[in-house]
Formats: structure tokens, sequence, C-alpha cells
């Protein structure tokens, strides 16, 4: 094999026979490459100017400058507009712009009336100078009269004649000695005056920071918290990247302000009503909330643009800067322990608006929706209401709780049914009770007419749980799911459809929306819609609606975590400003501790509720074995002989069969009832038939629906 070796080196060094010393051949550092003369002087000169103690005092001569500029700039302009007509010009460009037709009418009239009366001083100008010499003359003589007259009492009361000239000579002592003065002092204040002007400059500059941003301090630079001013607010709307409100914003020039209504304060902040420029669309301004919160120094979600009633105008509420972040209150239902609820009549107390005011919701006949991303406060906002309502002590509760952690527990023995847990059997528990519901619904619309019922208030908690959920019920119907024959589905949107009238209405709290787990149909059967924080703005228009989102609505944009506890409502039962769609109300937090003693309170005011945890539907049965039980020998039965054979073997769970029932069982069995003399009869022997072949599993699916 070594012949085939082929080698790479071209003389291969033959190897030491005698292994030295073993050493490391270190290699000397390569010398560093000499850098030219003008790099380094360049590096220096960079490195001094970009230095910060040299950027500050660049930052702090610049400043300095700009604010004698700008004090020359805006006492010149002040000067310019005092004396000539710009400032009308400028107001009425600005009314125009606006298309205040009326303002700006005004406006031209107080033009002509300043123009007229500058035109009447200029003509007195002319004939000014013959006056004013006559006036000079006439003044003269009369002086140096009542001087010389002075000087001849003077002089009958000293009897010295030289003394008629003394009070004339005195006075023109004073002007000789005033004229020695002004000669002094001209040559110093020929040098210092222009100082003193430069200083006034300078004054008027620093005090309306006429400089340009970059080169103010940090503390005016950053203008963090800033108070809201017109300016600001114009300023703000004229940087947002609209070129037609930019464009209008300039024309105005100083007036811009005009378009603006007072600024009032409301609550923790300030509302301001905007009149926008013909041209500018009010969604144009509601699209750029994020930069015109940044124009305004404050963060997005501490302005909120709402449409009014008037017509091209935007309502701009701004926060005080981190306002929204500081907590509010405890409830009144934690402080006022004698509170108690009227649920017709009263409205329950939730939190407060943006403005500071109450908000409280009217809950009268209105079926409710809370959604919201996880851990936002849902469950916290719903049970609000819920505790309210309890302190009616005419209201009945049944809940599902389908998280099951316990935030609904302190309702037991308050609520009539309470169901807590996250598996498919609590779901399938939680669609029997909304089933029976909707049959005390069926109930009470059959009633004879005026009758009147108390509330019953139907609450899932995680309702999302119930849409989601694969089981399927012995009738073959699914509990989950959006279709016709869903069960939860359709037992909501019959209480939707025909509750609020007799008093049975339907709360749901559900998370992060989508289509699959919040149907349409159930989304906008709910009269009150409510919304923490979501992801997006899809979500907030599933959430509450798309009028709601369009009107300024935008759950979306409350902050993750941060905004726990605030939410966006569209409803009918709590008062929003006219115009407005939607109102955002920061709720009162009330934990666990306290809504168990409000719930103490409220079951004192009962005379006691047994509450029943699971719906007792009997033993779990198999009907078709049932069915064919009940025949013993005969070949046939008559349909309404299986029944009454059926309720005697088992009343709780056959009493109240029908005929549907009866054919619902056994459709697609092949043992269907069929006609026979005229009469519907049942055959023993296609029973047996379909209970020898059906699938294994049937007979499990069958028995889901009963649960102990
Ligand atoms: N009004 C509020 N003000 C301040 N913080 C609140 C408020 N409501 C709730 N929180 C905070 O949010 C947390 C979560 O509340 P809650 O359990 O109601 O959320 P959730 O949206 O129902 O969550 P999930 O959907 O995951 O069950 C509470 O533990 C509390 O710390």
């Amino acid at each position: 094999m070594s012949g085939t070796v082929v080698p790479l080196h071209k003389n291969p060094a033959p190897p030491d026979t005698e292994p030295g010393p073993n050493l490391t051949l270190v290699p000397e550092p390569a010398p560093a490459p000499v850098v030219p003369l003008w790099v380094r002087s360049g590096r220096a000169i960079r490195h001094a100017i970009t230095h910060e103690p040299t950027r500050e005092a660049g930052r702090f001569a610049v400043r300095h400058s700009m604010y004698v500029v700008g004090g020359t700039r805006i006492v010149t302009r002040r000067t310019w507009d005092g004396r000539t007509g710009a400032r009308y010009e400028r107001m009425l460009r600005a009314a125009e712009a606006t298309g205040n037709y009326e303002v700006a009418a005004e406006w031209e009239e107080r033009l002509q009336r300043f123009r007229e009366a500058r035109h009447r001083r200029r003509m007195d100008l002319l004939t000014s100078p013959v006056d004013v010499a006559k006036g000079l003359a006439v003044g003269t003589g009369a002086g140096i009269g009542s001087l010389v007259g002075l000087g001849v009492v003077l002089a009958l009361a000293n009897e010295d004649v030289t003394d008629v000239l003394t009070p004339l000579m005195a006075v023109i002592e004073f002007i000789r000695l005033l004229i020695t003065i002004v000669s002094v002092v001209w040559g110093p204040a020929l040098r210092v005056g222009p100082l003193l002007a430069l200083l006034a400059l300078w004054s008027v500059g620093r005090k309306q920071h006429a400089a340009p941003n970059w080169v103010l301090p940090t503390t005016v630079r950053s203008a963090e918290g800033e108070p809201i001013t017109p300016s600001i607010v114009v300023k703000a709307l004229r940087d947002l990247g609209v070129p037609a409100l930019r464009n209008a914003i300039r024309e105005m020039g100083d007036a811009g302000a005009a378009m603006l209504g007072p600024i009032r304060i409301a609550g923790c902040g300030v509302e301001v009503d905007v009149t926008l420029p013909s041209g500018v669309s009010t969604n144009e301004v509601q699209n750029k909330r994020r930069k015109l919160a940044e124009n305004l120094t404050r963060h997005e979600h501490e302005v909120f643009i709402t449409i009014p009633e008037a017509a091209r105008t935007v309502r701009l509420w701004i926060a005080d800067s981190g306002a929204l972040d500081e907590p509010i209150g405890p409830s009144p239902l934690v402080t006022d322990e004698t509170m108690t609820a009227d649920y017709t009549k009263g409205k329950a107390p939730w939190g407060q608006d943006l403005r500071g005011d109450m908000a409280s919701l009217s809950l009268y006949q209105r079926h409710l929706l809370i959604t919201g991303l996880s851990n936002q406060g849902k469950t916290v906002a719903l049970r609000s209401l819920a505790l309210w309502l309890a302190l009616d002590r005419s209201v009945e509760f049944w809940m599902g709780d389908l998280k099951g952690v316990g935030d609904w527990a302190m309702f037991d023995g308050l609520a009539t049914r309470l169901i807590q847990g996250p598996t498919d059997e609590h779901v399938i528990e939680v669609t029997e009770m909304v089933e029976d519901a909707v049959e005390e619904m069926n109930r009470r619309i059959q009633a004879p007419p005026g009758t009147t019922f108390p509330l019953l208030v139907v609450i899932v908690d995680e309702a999302q749980m119930a849409f989601m959920c694969p089981a399927i019920g012995d009738d073959k119907r699914p509990y989950g799911g959006a279709k016709a024959t869903s069960r939860y589905y359709m037992a909501v949107r019959k209480i939707h459809n025909q509750g609020r009238a007799v008093n049975v209405l339907m709360w749901q709290g559900t998370q992060d929306p989508t289509d699959q787990n919040l149907p349409k149909l159930v989304r906008e059967g709910a009269h009150t819609r409510a919304s923490l924080a979501l992801g997006t703005e899809s979500q907030a228009r599933m959430a509450l609606g798309d009028k709601a989102v369009d009107g300024g609505a935008a759950p979306n944009l409350l902050r993750p975590g941060l905004d726990q506890g605030k939410l966006v409502l569209a409803s009918s039962g709590i008062d929003i400003p006219a115009g407005q769609a939607s109102i955002t109300v920061r709720t009162h937090y009330i934990n666990d501790d306290d809504a168990k003693a409000i719930t103490e309170r409220a079951k004192a005011l009962r005379d006691g509720v047994t509450t029943l945890h699971t719906i007792d539907r009997g033993e779990q049965r198999d009907p078709l074995a049932d069915i064919a039980a009940v025949f013993g020998d005969a070949p046939r039965l008559l349909t309404q002989d299986v029944l009454k054979r059926l309720a005697a073997l088992n009343e709780d769970a056959y009493g109240k069969w029908s005929f549907g029932d009866l054919t619902r069982v056994l459709e697609g069995t092949g043992a269907e009832p069929y006609k026979s003399d005229g009469r519907r009869v049942v055959a023993a022997d296609r029973i047996r038939r379909a209970l020898a072949t059906r699938p294994e599993d049937d007979g499990d699916d069958a028995s889901i629906s009963h649960i102990d």
C-alpha cells in the first residue's frame, strides 16, 4: 500500500530523529499601521465635536441666539398686527377655511371698520403740522405770560422789580439742565440702547421658546404631560399627515384655533370639538389616532376620537398624562352596605367613564355579552353586574361557569342553579340548563296576557367553551358549534329572540372572539355588548359591531395587562354622549372577598335558596332497549301504547314523552312508526332487529345526556 502514497509536499522535510524541547513559536505582533496625521486630527475633531459637553454648549449658543431671532420675529409680527389689518385678514381666512361664513362676515366688517379708522387718522395727519405749530405758539405764549404774571406777583410781594423775570429764568435754567443731562447721557445711551433692545427681544423669544426643538432644554423638549392648549392641538392636527388639513391650517396661520371649540375639563382630561376644514373627513383624523396622540405628547390610549352630532366635527378627549393608569375608587356596592337594587328602574354602578362621571348600566330587559382577551377582567366585570342584581331579591339566577375555578362560587346558596367546571359534561349540563330556560320562556310566553314574571337571568361565563364543545347528544345533535342543530347555540338564540319580553335574559362572558367560538347571530343578539382589551380590529368588530367601531370604539387599542377592567361599551342602557356610538368605562374592581360579602347581604334579603349543582335527569337509560322491552309478546303496538308502557316503565324518563320523541328516537333505525289500518303502530321485530344491528357506540351516545 505504501507504494501508492503520493507525497503532497515537494520536498518533505526528513523527520526529526531527536525530539527537542517542545517550543511554541509566538509570532511578533504585526506593527500597527501608521495612521496619517490628517486621519488622526479628523478623529480628534470628531470626538471633540460629538462629545456631549461640546454638543450641549453648541445647543446653548444656538438656543440663545435663536431666542433673539425668534423674539424679533414675534415682536415684528405683533407690531405689524397692531398697525395693520393682518390679524383681521387671518381670522377671516380661518373662518372661510372652516366654512364658518357667518363669522367670516363679522371679521370682514371689523376689517372694514379698522380700515376706515386708519384712513381717518391719515387724513388728520395732513392738517396736523399747522395745528401743532399753532398749538405750540399759543402754548409758549400762554406759558411765558403766566410765568411773567407769576413774576409780577413775586416782585410786588418782595418789592423787588428784578423778581418779575425770576420764574421765567428758573424755567430756562431747568431746560438748560435737561439739555446738559441729555447731552451727557446720549453717548452711552446710544451704545447701551441696542443692547437693551436685544435683551428685550431675547426675553420675548425665551418666554415663547422661539427656537428649533432640537436646541431646547430637555424639560421643554420632551413636553411630556404638557397641558393642552389651542396652539398645541392645532399644531398636532397640522402635523397629522393629512395634506388638506395641513394646507388649510397653514392658510389660517395663527388663527387655526378658530377650528376648535372651547377646551373643557372632562374628568381626568380635557375635551375639545374640532370643526374640520372642508375637504377633510372625520375618519381621516380618526385613522391617525396614534400620530395625533404622539403629536399631543400622549400615549395612544390616552386620546379618544369620537364623532359628535355636528357635521364635519371630531371630538377629542385627551387624558392628563398618566391619569388613566391611576386606579379608580372602590365600588359603591362594597362601600355602601345598605345598597339594594331594582331590576326594572335601577342602574348597576359599574365604574367611571373617562370624564370621571359614574358609569351605571340599566340591565332591564337586556341580553348581555362581554368579551375580551384572557385575564383582562371579564369575569369581574360580569360578576359586578350580577352582584348588584342579586340585591334585588326577586331576581333568580341560573349560572354556568365553564372555567370552574370558583369565580362564581359565592353565588352558591343564592343562584338556583350553579354549574362550575370546564369539561364536556359541564358544557352538557350548562346547555341543558339553557334549554330549560327556553322551556321556562315558552311557558311564560303562553301565560295569559298581562302576567308579569320576575327576572330569570341565565349567566354563562366562558361561553366559548360551549360553542367549541365536540360532544354529541343522544338525539345526534351536537352540543357545541353554530349549526341549526347545535343545541347550545339554538337555545341561546331562542332566548335572544323571545326572552326579553318575559324577563328571561341571557348574559354571556366569552374570551378572544372568533366566528367559531362566538357565532355572528349570538353576538348580534345581545342588546348590551361590552369588550375589554382585544387583539385586533376585526375582533373589536365582532365584539361590539361595525357601527360602534366605525364610530370610534376601539377595544383593540386598550393595552392587554395594563388596561385590566377597562371596557368599551355599546349599549342603550348607559348614558353615552350624544352622537357617540360607544363609551369607555373603567370598571370598579370587586375582589372575591368583597363579592362574597355582597352575596351574603343578597342572601340575607332572600328566604333561602337551594342551589342545584347538577341537573338530575334520572338514571342512565337506553331508549331503544326500553322500547324493545315494553313490547313483551306483542308483535305490534300502537304508538300511544308504546308511550304508555314506557311511562309505566320509568315515569321520570318517559312520563313527558310525546309522539315526536318516540319518532325522533326511532328515526333512521328502520323501525320507525308506520300506519296500519289507519293508525300508527310500531313493529316489535323491527325494533329487535334495529337493536341487534345498531353500531356499538350508539348506546354510549344515547347515554351522554343523562348525567347524574
Ligand atoms: N376593574 C378592574 N380593575 C383593575 N384590575 C382588574 C379589574 N378587573 C380585573 N382586574 C384584574 O384582572 C385580573 C383578571 O380578572 P378576571 O378573572 O375577571 O379576568 P378574565 O378576563 O375573566 O380572565 P379569563 O378569561 O382568563 O378568565 C384580576 O385578577 C385582577 O387582577
